[in-house]
């Protein structure tokens, strides 16, 4: 086939015309960052190269330079970026320049809202990467060829970012890839020489080769000499040292924070980082980063997540998931190693026991990170827990080691809050414990209001003694791992008997026999109606204001967990719940004066389905509740 036949004119995928038009308008203001972009794609296809050039070195093709160059043409307006990298074969580019492999892309752009500051940052969040050239190009060429294919095997992508793209054979010498941008009119700036080595010298200092620009002469030629043609002289821009080699001393700020960008892929800031050198029996070196923002792909199981790996330098995978538990899946980093082989695969790694203590440290090392942010600023912290929370929470399950560490770093609302933040830790509630008080009290329910309402609270209030809220899915499990804090044990209010240690006096104690004791043969009548559906009946003094509350026998699984369950298809065992009566509500005491059983019936079983709605439990048979309800509404009116 000739090169001409092969030139094919194919359409993005509609995800990526969305994108594309989306990041054209709401990144304008940022525009600088395409050079970014495409010098982090370039730095990054280098390294792929040194790597698979490991196990053959034909790869190199004689040529193992690695390096980045930017030429510009300020006449013609274009700015090329090229590469001696891996380079891409046809299918490469058809599958990497014209669609989206993420998943979750399309849930992620019906997150967006036409406002472009919000969708800015969502974009930030989802990787802008090679897309961004068309923020500042009218058109872009892409000519690439994959190390070790022939010459002949080049291939041309052309695209005006509207919709669709050419893609052709073409003739290509060296390996890697040259990414030409014909920049847009009013974006001439961007082929200027000075204007390219600040952004380089800004955004890509850590990138660690190369990044090339032409020479400048300012040497007029001499009398009687002609301006030569002699080949172009280049000359590195950037630092050109891998950032995390480099002594912490050597960093600033600003360095840090755009090496962040470079391997996360975000667009704002990190919160925070942690760079350390580990010398000894084991010798590494890591740079830990906390985002600000967690990515749109969170809670997707195939979602990538874990360090960049490298061995003496060289790289040798994206998203080593074996150096950080699960739960910390949102740390973004390096992690350099000068004990592991350079063929390490993934499956080794697994295997490797230097691995699990790598592990364990850098763990460790997360959450002295988090311990530090939590106590030196509290807002930065806020920010970490309002995204991330809901993660760290799955630690105390899956790290044993480190629960108490972990459960210093949690944070719930309460009832002492003004709102839903979860700003109290664990250690502020045992400081505002009640004397007598010695547990920790918390409830969960679905959503704030359901908790903050919660009739289980009433004594709570009645006491001032603060509760914990606890409404995140899986806060429930969360607390089935946490035993005790501070040697505090930890109580669901709405689990088993009412408890309040000493804060109760003796003589709400015997008050409070005696109410119960009054209304005995009630309780015993409403036990004989509703066996069916309750457990049992009893008398209880956690309400003041609401006639009844459902509860559940300790260790019994609650809602949020049977949820949990019932959404991972598990069977979920029948439970019934125990009806507790308020003695000194005046509803109870009517009941307690009912001699007509019908009535009785009416009034218990109403006062029983309100209790589950209280907990915000699902009546199994609402329409006969509103029919009863109705009955005594219409016996009211009348
Ligand atoms: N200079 C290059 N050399 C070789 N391959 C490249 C180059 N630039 C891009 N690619 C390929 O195209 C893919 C898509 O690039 P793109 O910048 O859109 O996304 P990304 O870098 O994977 O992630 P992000 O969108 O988060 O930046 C890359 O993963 C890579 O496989």
């Amino acid at each position: 086939m000739s090169v001409e036949a092969q030139k094919e004119t194919l359409g993005f995928q509609t995800e990526v015309k969305q994108l594309l038009h989306l990041m054209i308008h709401s990144l304008y203001s940022n525009k600088e960052i395409f050079l970014r972009e495409l010098i982090s794609n370039a730095s990054d296809a280098c390294d792929k190269l040194r790597y698979k050039a490991l196990e053959n070195d034909a790869l190199y093709e004689g040529q193992s330079e690695l390096q980045v160059k930017i030429t510009a043409d300020p006449e013609n307006n274009t700015v090329t970026i090229s590469d001696s990298g891996i380079g891409m074969n046809r299918q490469d580019v058809i599958d990497h320049l014209g669609t989206i492999a993420k998943s979750g892309t399309s849930e992620f752009l019906s997150q967006l809202t036409g406002d472009q500051k919000k969708d800015s940052q969502l974009i930030g969040q989802f990787g802008v990467g090679f897309y961004s050239s068309f923020i500042v190009a009218e058109e872009v060429e892409v000519v690439t060829r994959k190390a070790g294919s022939p010459a002949g095997e080049g291939v041309r992508w052309v695209s005006k970012g509207d919709g669709e793209f050419t893609i052709e054979a073409v003739e290509k010498a060296e390996r890697g890839t040259a990414i030409t941008l014909k920049l847009k009119a009013d974006e001439k700036e961007f082929s200027e020489d000075f204007r390219l080595r600040n952004l380089i010298r800004k955004y890509s200092d850590h990138i660690a080769v190369p990044v090339l620009m032409e020479k400048q002469s300012f040497e007029e030629p001499k009398e009687g000499e002609e301006a030569t043609d002699k080949a172009p002289e280049f000359e590195a821009v950037n630092e050109a040292q891998a950032l995390w080699t480099r002594s912490r001393t050597d960093v600033n700020d600003d360095e840090y924070k755009e090496f962040y960008k470079h391997v996360s892929h975000d667009f704002a800031d990190p919160l925070t980082w942690s760079h350390n050198k580990v010398e000894g029996k084991l010798e590494y070196t890591s740079l830990l980063y906390l985002p600000g923002k967690a990515p749109f792909d969170l809670y997707h199981r195939e979602a990538s997540r874990g360090l960049k790996l490298y061995v003496q330098r060289v790289f040798i995978m994206d998203d080593a998931e074996q150096f950080l538990p699960l739960y910390l899946r949102f740390i973004k980093g390096v992690v350099d190693s000068n004990d592991l082989s350079l063929n390490v695969s993934r499956e080794i790694l697994q295997q490797d026991p230097n691995i699990t203590s790598m592990k364990s440290a850098l763990t460790k090392r997360v959450l002295d990170m988090l311990t530090k942010l939590a106590k030196n600023d509290t807002e930065k912290y806020q920010t970490f827990w309002n995204e991330f929370g809901s993660v760290l929470k799955e630690g105390p399950g899956e790290d044993f080691s480190n629960k108490e560490k972990i459960a210093k770093l949690l944070r719930f609302t309460s009832t002492n809050s003004s709102d839903e933040t979860q700003n109290v830790a664990l250690a502020d509630y045992v400081e505002r414990m009640k004397e007598g008080q010695d547990k920790i009290y918390y409830v969960t329910a679905e959503n704030y209001n359901t908790a903050k309402n919660s009739p289980h609270l009433e004594i709570f209030r009645k006491k001032g003694i603060e509760v914990l809220l606890m409404t995140d899915r899986i806060d429930e499990w969360l607390m089935s791992h946490l035993t005790e804090f501070d040697g505090k044990s930890f109580q669901d209010v709405a689990k088993g008997e009412l408890d309040l240690g000493d804060t109760e006096s003796e003589e709400d104690k015997k008050a409070q026999e005696e109410a119960a004791e009054k209304v005995e043969g009630m309780v015993e009548r409403t036990k004989e109606l509703l066996k069916e559906q309750v457990e049992d009946v009893r008398v209880t003094h956690r309400l003041t204001d609401s006639p009844a509350c459902v509860v559940l026998n300790d260790g019994e699984m609650g809602e949020q967990m049977r949820q949990i369950m019932a959404a991972a298809g598990q069977e979920i065992p029948e439970s019934k719940p125990v009806l507790e009566l308020n003695p000194t509500h005046p509803l109870i005491l009517k009941l307690d004066q009912e001699q007509d059983e019908e009535r009785f019936g009416e009034l218990a079983r109403i006062i029983l389905d309100q209790a589950m709605l209280a907990e915000g439990r699902q009546l199994k048979d609402a329409a006969t509740y509103v029919q009863r309800l109705n009955r005594l509404l219409l016996e009211l009116a009348g």
